[in-house]
């Protein structure tokens, strides 16, 4: 769901004793996140089971054809056809272009290279992120420049698509790749209506001169098309005109629908009905710092429980409101820090003498917080962990259905890349834990990214007995949660809209679950 430049090594967050903390208003987090929903998608749904498990992969479409045939131009009348579906990503088989030496380089910008045989695409790694997409899990995918005949050195980030169009000349070649197709459409279309389009694309988009086009097209593209690309329209399952087409793509969309509709799992519903629920105890209250399958309360002092009182009263001020909220936060965060690694460590006091100590056994800290409820927690965390890097996700229920869905993404670089996912600890922080739809969603899409479910920490104010949390608990049961408080109860109450200045709706009113008694909407009462 969003680009990047190559990994840098990510810097040390480090724990410190406080640090002032710039977090962004409430505002700035929805225009943000309504900006990237528009842009990059309108919303994932949870292809996993009450047990955490993944149930449905993506929906892969290969589409194959000549140079110029209309490939890209299906992929995207597909797209349009969809209208209002989850993600849909196309993927093009030019990213995957081999790496060039300066000699085959020299011999492009002659037209002297043959960029059409199979052999000149990286089929394992087309194959390797076609299937980690596919598998929902994140991937990385190369950038190739055709100015340059070069892959540049950066990447692209994609997670996240509930359907994948994978095209190219040679997309139906690979039998690796054609097993990943759940449906393969070949784009038939005269040659010298591709010819003509090529020359017209390559002059205008691709830098080329008519000449060179033509020498580059008789040497290898035409020979190409019929001894490699041709013959592959045996694979496909629907052959598509390269013009005039609009009758067969509205036709495919329909049948994507379907299947997708296939896939549908009602995640809320099922985890409102599922298993007992008597993780934790109705007598919890007397020994709350007690660890309840990996539920960890603060302890009840009576510092707590004042903080906890000043933030369930209705009266209390706004002011009040967010001091107390940083306080808990903070509690919150250095009971989290628990969880971490720590390693000995020896150091000389200012006396000269040597004091035992430790100290943190981890570079590869950060934390996602989930919108807007989230954001609260931030600055707690960033007094405890100094510079930790924060993403943020944004899940709601979708209006028809009250499942939930992921609209956006912005993941610390550590999670984009699967080398560091995997030693990367992770603080996700949210308000409460009520029904644990979201949460449910959050923490699986940090498994799909690579991070070890022993490395996550859910960082919460409040959980609610009756609510998901023991689901969450059966389905993730190495996943740490640390909260304030468990409350017994759980009310739907209605939010709403936020309005822009010039009477829109920033944001539309919509129906949540929250915490009962709680403490009411609390990313409202912290930012509005
Ligand atoms: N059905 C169509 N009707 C009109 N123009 C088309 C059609 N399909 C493709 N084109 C045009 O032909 C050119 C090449 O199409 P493109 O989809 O980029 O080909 P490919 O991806 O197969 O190389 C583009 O300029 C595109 O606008
Ligand atoms: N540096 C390159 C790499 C590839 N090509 C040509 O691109 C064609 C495939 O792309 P389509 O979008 O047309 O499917 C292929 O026929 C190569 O000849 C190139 O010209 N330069």
């Amino acid at each position: 769901m969003a680009d990047d430049k190559v990994s840098p090594e990510p810097q040390p967050a480090r724990p410190t004793l406080s640090r002032s903390a710039t977090t962004l208003t409430a505002r700035d987090e929805l225009l943000q996140a309504k900006k990237n929903t528009l842009l990059k998608s309108h919303g994932r749904p949870p292809w996993y089971g009450e047990d955490g498990s993944p149930i449905s992969d993506a929906f892969v479409v290969g589409i194959a054809g000549g140079s110029a045939s209309g490939k890209t131009h299906v992929a995207r009348r597909i797209v349009q056809a969809l209208g209002s579906i989850p993600t849909v990503i196309i993927l093009s088989q030019d990213s995957f272009y081999k790496r060039h030496t300066p000699e085959e380089i020299e011999l492009a910008n002659a037209s002297r290279f043959d960029f059409d045989h199979p052999d000149a695409i990286d089929m394992p790694l087309f194959a390797s992120c076609l299937s980690d997409l596919r598998a929902c899990r994140q991937t990385n995918i190369p950038i190739y420049s055709f100015t340059e005949h070069q892959r540049l050195r950066e990447t692209k980030y994609l997670y996240g698509a509930a359907i994948i169009i994978a095209e190219g000349i040679m997309a139906l070649h690979d039998p690796a790749l054609r097993a990943l197709y759940d449906l393969k459409i070949f784009v038939q279309c005269d040659s010298d209506l591709m010819l003509a389009r090529r020359i017209r694309r390559d002059v205008k988009e691709r830098g080329r001169s008519v000449d060179g086009v033509l020498e580059q097209y008789l040497r290898y593209v035409k020979p190409s098309y019929d001894n490699f690309v041709q013959p592959t329209s045996r694979y496909a399952n629907i052959i598509v005109p390269g013009y005039d087409n609009a009758v067969a793509t509205d036709i495919i969309a329909t049948h994507i629908r379907r299947q997708l509709d296939g896939r549908a799992t009602q995640l809320r519903q099922r985890l409102a009905g599922a298993g007992p629920r008597d993780l934790i105890p109705q007598d919890c209250t007397p020994d709350p710092a007690k660890e309840y399958l990996n539920l960890t309360i603060l302890s009840h002092t009576p510092q707590l429980q004042g903080i906890l009182t000043i933030l369930r009263d209705r009266t209390t001020n706004r002011g009040d409101f967010i001091f107390f909220v940083d306080r808990l936060a903070t509690l919150l965060a250095e009971k989290a820090m628990e969880h971490l690694p720590f390693r000995p460590k020896t150091v000389m006091t200012p006396l000269e003498v040597e004091s035992h100590g430790n100290e943190l056994d981890t570079d590869y800290i950060c934390g996602v917080s989930i919108l807007r409820s989230g954001g609260p927690l931030e600055r707690g965390l960033r007094r405890v962990v100094s510079a930790i890097p924060i993403g943020s996700m944004l899940i709601q229920s979708e209006a028809a259905t009250g499942e939930p869905l992921l609209f956006h993404l912005q993941l610390p670089i550590y999670i984009r890349h699967r080398h560091l996912a995997e030693k990367s600890w992770v603080f996700v922080l949210d308000a409460q834990i009520g029904t644990g739809a979201a949460a449910f969603m959050a923490i699986r899409v940090l498994l799909d990214h690579g991070v070890p479910q022993d490395h996550i920490i859910f960082v919460v104010f409040l959980v609610a007995r009756c609510g998901g949390i023991s689901m969450l608990q059966r389905a993730f049961p190495q996943v740490k949660f640390v909260c304030g408080a468990v409350d017994d109860g759980l009310q739907e109450m209605w939010l709403e809209g936020v309005e822009e200045g010039d009477g829109q709706m920033e944001a539309e009113g919509r129906k949540a679950w929250v915490v009962e008694p709680g403490m009411g909407h609390i990313g409202d009462r912290y930012y509005l």
